[in-house]
């Protein structure tokens, strides 16, 4: 299957491949051949192998960016075809999807319906469904899709459903008013798949302007709306040598976010931020600087320039 036109912008531009592999005999044999449906009883991929299969093609994405970088175009075409030969962006959504899995710590969004129940149960409710943006859509059958209280705009680089359109978030048109705007917006799993820093920082920035105004809203929905649920792998923050949750605060409230919400698994950190003011880009930069030392730690950052 020949990439489509995105496709090609989004390899141009150091990003995961979307371009599907043809499957040959054999190589998948093991593995959970094709893409398991959330409807149906997913075919499983082992908990060590998922991991592994995110960690690896996150990995070749880093070294690309860098070969990139350099300009060393021998390298970037050696490390596409290696991750080509995992499986490139499918594998990783079908490992990911591996990981919503119930007896793996679930779909994020169930984390979301929790914090927002307070809302969906008051007098102001009566007003009617909210518009949600969902980048980085693996299913349109998430435990936010099935309460019914969100009208859910899907995107992903690859799409995998015929509910979610196959877009790059950094590139969906800016609404041009208040009505294309978002009064949510999940971005759960999606900005570590952003392979530098530079990136994460805009793609927040990004987000902002998405969201309807703050003054749109009112008593318990001005609590928690307009709002970013940003999901992250855990040790992004807790055990990272440019990130902590201080830093992280520190970059949110720059461009605008207030915490409303947070929670920390083993797996994963969970935050709802809202949106508090109509202010568009950060009021200082911050750079990639080590905040914890420690041969142990990772080198996941982000970054306002
Ligand atoms: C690990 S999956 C996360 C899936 C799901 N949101 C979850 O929480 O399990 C990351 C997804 O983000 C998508 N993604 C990454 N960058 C994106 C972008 N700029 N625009 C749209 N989708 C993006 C990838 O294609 C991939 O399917």
């Amino acid at each position: 299957m020949a990439p489509k036109k995105e496709v090609v912008k989004y390899l141009a531009a150091g990003r995961p491949p979307t371009a599907s592999r043809p499957k040959k005999k054999g190589v998948v044999k093991n593995l959970a051949a094709g893409r398991p449906p959330t409807a149906t009883k997913p075919k499983s991929l082992a908990r060590k192998t998922t991991k592994s299969i995110i960690n690896k093609l996150h990995l070749l994405e880093k070294r690309k960016v860098q070969a990139i970088k350099k300009g060393d175009s021998a390298q970037v075409v050696a490390i596409e075809a290696e991750i080509e030969a995992l499986g490139g962006i499918e594998k990783y959504q079908e490992a990911s999807l591996q990981g919503q899995r119930h007896d793996r710590g679930g779909d994020s969004s169930s984390v979301l319906m929790e914090w927002v129940g307070p809302y969906f149960s008051s007098e102001e409710y009566k007003d009617g469904r909210l518009r949600m943006l969902e980048v980085g859509a693996l299913s349109t059958k998430n435990v936010c899709a099935q309460s019914n209280h969100f009208d859910i705009t899907r995107i992903d680089l690859n799409s995998q459903e015929p509910g979610i359109l196959e877009q790059d978030f950094m590139a969906r048109p800016l609404p041009k008013d208040e009505l294309g705007k978002f009064d949510i917006i999940s971005l759960s799993l999606v900005l570590n798949f952003v392979p530098d820093h530079k990136d994460r920082g805009e793609m927040l920035v990004r987000t902002t302007q998405f969201l309807t105004s703050p003054k749109r809203f009112s008593g318990t929905t001005a609590a928690f709306f307009p709002s970013l649920f940003l999901v992250l792998p855990a040790p992004c923050v807790t055990n990272s040598r440019y990130l902590d949750e201080e830093r992280l605060t520190a970059i949110m409230e720059s461009i605008g976010y207030q915490m409303v919400e947070s929670k920390t698994t083993q797996r994963l950190v969970y935050y709802l931020w809202r949106r508090t003011s109509d202010q568009v880009g950060h009021d200082k930069p911050f750079k990639k600087e080590e905040i914890r030392s420690g041969s142990t730690r990772n080198n996941f950052a982000i970054t306002l320039v």
